[in-house]
């Protein structure tokens, strides 16, 4: 919130400070805003969301989204730390599974109705109040019990918190927002007023023929003629208003597939539901937890199990979700039926609390719950078959030979994402895998970052959730690059597009971390391990490794240093199920000869711990200028290593296998002078063919997963 204060402009300490202590009756005492004062201007934040560069790039007002902007602490909270605060607080607390519980400090003593309704997440230190709403950072919460202690009150007034005004733009933009969903509401139907044969219908179309009368009402399922959705609703909050609706359609394909699109309202970044929540009782103790909320009207209509389902499927689960799981002992995750849903499902037991969490392991036996209901499977079997989240140290084949035979009958799916601006990548790689250290290199001022930059924003556009370290050139720069390369085209020459393109870039899950310059390893891994927890991230981009060398210890060897850092590196990949990319400059070679694994700076361990090392070859070639290769050197996954040439198309920023027949069109022109005219052509028609495809994927109603979800 202070970043946000300060990047205003705000010259006011008391507002830089403490703004929310602004709107506090009375005052706090003074020495409370300086402590608060001296402890905000010692943590900087260090990670971003793409609002900031948007908002920064003119003199553009900021679109606030507080959910979206998380500040990350420079020295991240441990449980310990939470733990010895609150004894010497004397407040008391119940240690959950991702949160402590404490009584609400929000609420008056003698008003409380559950008396432990403050959850402070154990990882992070961040906070809500289930009754009132409140919520905040740990700092937050640090600083409201210093002001009780202070004034010697055993509770504060809600809105001590909630006192940021909002501007006119945000305010309007939320009662905009508030007015559409109850528009949206209020003019669908519960589909069991809709006439039968047109019911009927619907159901068919999506394929839920299976689903009783009686479910879709006790869930609130209504539909919405106009674009002939289905609307689940949210209702949250301790009166259980409408918060917002998701929307679903679905369009046949010619194979007898349905593909599913969603949409939401508020837009998915905040959108905070999980469906299903108003039907659980208080004193419920199992739930089964869904990547939809169809795959939830099937569990509880088959099994009568309390079912909630993720609002953003399998991309991510918010840890300001995790306070309302906090009352189940078991948490069955049947999250879908392929090889993401798994992983996402073993990754989101690790944030739920191994212990109570049993997976639904994806097979041909096990399908996703919606489609179990419709080929009559019993459902309930199959939760009680779902296997324990927690592994033991040491396994047996008995135990792994299902996850075996689960990559050998996937291997499209374990091969990972594919590009679908680099088919040569996939050629060669096969797709983007979890888990795995990627290291890249190339001559200086090759196009380094610009390739690696529309190689990332590739994958974020499918959906993975991405993080970028950009320690060299500014993230202003880098957003803008990225922009463009999202946009294919420069917007600088189209102004008046700027903000069509970057309402589609802002919905992207991507992320930056505000790091410039020389940084401290630890520094940048803390960062990259809070990223995973707050959003799931899969995919870092650390460039480059030489701007965490210099604040290490000199004395020591520089090699030494680099293979510590490549070993931290892979480490967190491996731990994190998270993708890392690391840019590595080359050491100096001879102007004429390719680069190879062996060039890369330091000693062998950053091939040796890679598990693919590309290469971006730079040939000075007079008739293609700006045409380099990416070369494959090292490729775990299967073995298979190979180059392909890329042209660099400079209107976009982007880079493209060339055009066969390129240099046959340059021999037809009759003057020299008219060869760039040509190399123009083809670039211009390159740029119109990519720009169309841009349109088109920006256009398309973006599904909250960030991917289109097919069923059989
Ligand atoms: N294939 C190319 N042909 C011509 N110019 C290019 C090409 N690729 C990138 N560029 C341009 O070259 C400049 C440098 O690119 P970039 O920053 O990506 O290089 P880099 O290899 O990351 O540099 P460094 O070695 O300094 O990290 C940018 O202005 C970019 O637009």
């Amino acid at each position: 919130m202070w970043r946000k204060l300060l990047l205003r402009g705000t010259t006011c300490l008391l507002q830089v400070a403490a703004p929310r202590f602004l709107h506090q009756r009375p005052f706090p005492p003074f020495s409370c805003v300086r402590l608060l004062t001296q402890r905000l201007l010692h943590r900087p934040p260090q990670l971003l969301d793409k609002g900031y560069f948007l908002a920064h790039s003119g003199t553009r007002a900021y679109k606030k989204d507080a959910k979206s902007t998380l500040e990350i602490p420079t020295t991240p909270v441990t449980i310990t730390d939470i733990k010895q605060y609150l004894r010497s607080k004397e407040i008391p607390f119940h240690d959950g599974y991702s949160c402590l519980h404490t009584p609400s400090i929000f609420i008056n003593p003698s008003d409380r109705k559950d008396s432990y309704s403050l959850f402070i997440d154990k990882t992070t230190g961040q906070f809500v109040c289930k009754d009132t709403l409140v919520e905040g950072s740990w700092e937050d919460i640090q600083d409201c019990l210093e002001v009780m202690q202070k004034q010697e009150q055993d509770f504060l007034s809600p809105h001590v918190l909630l006192g940021y005004p909002e501007s006119m733009e945000e305010q309007e933009e939320r009662e905009s927002e508030l007015r559409e969903v109850q528009r949206i509401w209020s003019s669908s139907v519960p589909l069991t007023d809709v006439p039968e044969e047109e019911a009927l219908l619907v159901k068919t179309m999506f394929q839920i023929s299976k689903v009783s009368n009686a479910t879709l009402k006790k869930f609130g399922v209504r539909l919405f003629k106009p674009t002939k959705s289905l609307v689940f609703p949210w209702f949250g909050g301790p009166d259980s208003s409408l918060k917002g609706v998701k929307l679903l359609s679905a369009q046949s394909t010619d194979n007898n597939k349905v593909i599913y699109k969603e949409a939401t309202v508020p837009k998915c970044n905040s959108f905070y539901s999980l469906f299903g929540l108003p039907l659980v009782g208080r004193m419920d103790a199992e739930v089964v937890l869904t990547g939809s909320e169809l795959d939830t009207l099937a569990v509880s209509q088959a099994t009568g199990l309390p079912s909630v389902a993720l609002p953003r499927g399998v991309s991510c689960l918010p840890p300001i979700l995790l306070p309302y799981l906090e009352q189940f002992k078991r948490v069955t995750l049947w999250l879908g039926d392929d090889i993401r849903s798994w992983e996402a499902s073993k990754i989101f037991s690790r944030k739920l609390g191994l212990r109570r969490c049993s997976l639904v392991r994806p097979g041909e036996y096990r399908p996703c719950p919606m489609e179990a209901l419709a080929q009559g499977k019993n459902l309930g079997h199959i939760i009680k078959s779902s296997i324990p989240a927690a592994h033991k140290s040491i396994v047996s084949f008995k135990q792994l030979r299902e996850d075996v035979y689960g990559e050998l009958s996937n291997t499209e799916q374990v091969a990972g994402v594919k590009w679908s601006r680099f088919p040569e990548l996939n050629r060669i790689l096969k797709g983007h895998r979890k888990g795995e250290l990627t290291v890249f290199t190339g001559p200086t001022g090759s196009g380094k970052t610009t390739f690696i930059s529309e190689v990332a924003l590739d994958l974020c556009m499918q959906g993975v959730n991405t993080l970028w370290g950009s320690f060299e050139i500014n993230n202003v720069r880098l957003a803008k690059v990225m922009l463009t390369q999202f946009a294919m085209q420069r917007l600088e020459n189209n102004l008046e597009q700027y903000d069509f393109w970057a309402d589609k870039f802002e919905e992207l899950p991507l992320y930056f971390m505000t790091f410039h310059g020389q940084q401290n390893i630890k520094a940048v891994l803390d960062t990259m391990q809070h990223s995973v927890y707050l959003y799931d991230i899969n995919h870092v981009i650390i460039d480059n490794l030489q701007f965490m060398m210099g604040q290490e210890n000199l004395s020591v060897d520089k090699f030494a240093v680099q293979d510590h850092i490549i070993g931290a590196f892979r480490k967190f990949a491996t731990n994190s199920s998270c993708h890392v990319t690391l840019v590595i400059h080359p050491r100096k070679e001879e102007d004429d000869r390719d680069l190879q694994t062996a060039s890369i700076f330091g000693s062998a361990k950053a091939s040796q711990e890679a598990d693919n090392v590309l290469i971006l070859q730079e040939k000075k070639l007079v008739t293609c200028p700006g045409r380099r290769s990416l070369q494959v050197t090292k490729n775990r996954f299967d073995g298979d290593v190979g180059i392909f040439p890329l042209d660099f198309l400079k209107s976009s920023l982007t880079f493209e296998a060339p055009i066969q027949g390129k240099h046959k069109l340059r021999k037809v022109a009759s003057k020299p002078e008219n060869e760039g005219d040509e190399g123009n052509k083809v670039e211009v028609k390159k740029v119109e063919v990519k720009k169309e495809k841009a349109a088109k994927i920006a256009k398309a109603p973006r599904t909250v997963t960030g991917k289109e979800s097919v069923q059989q």
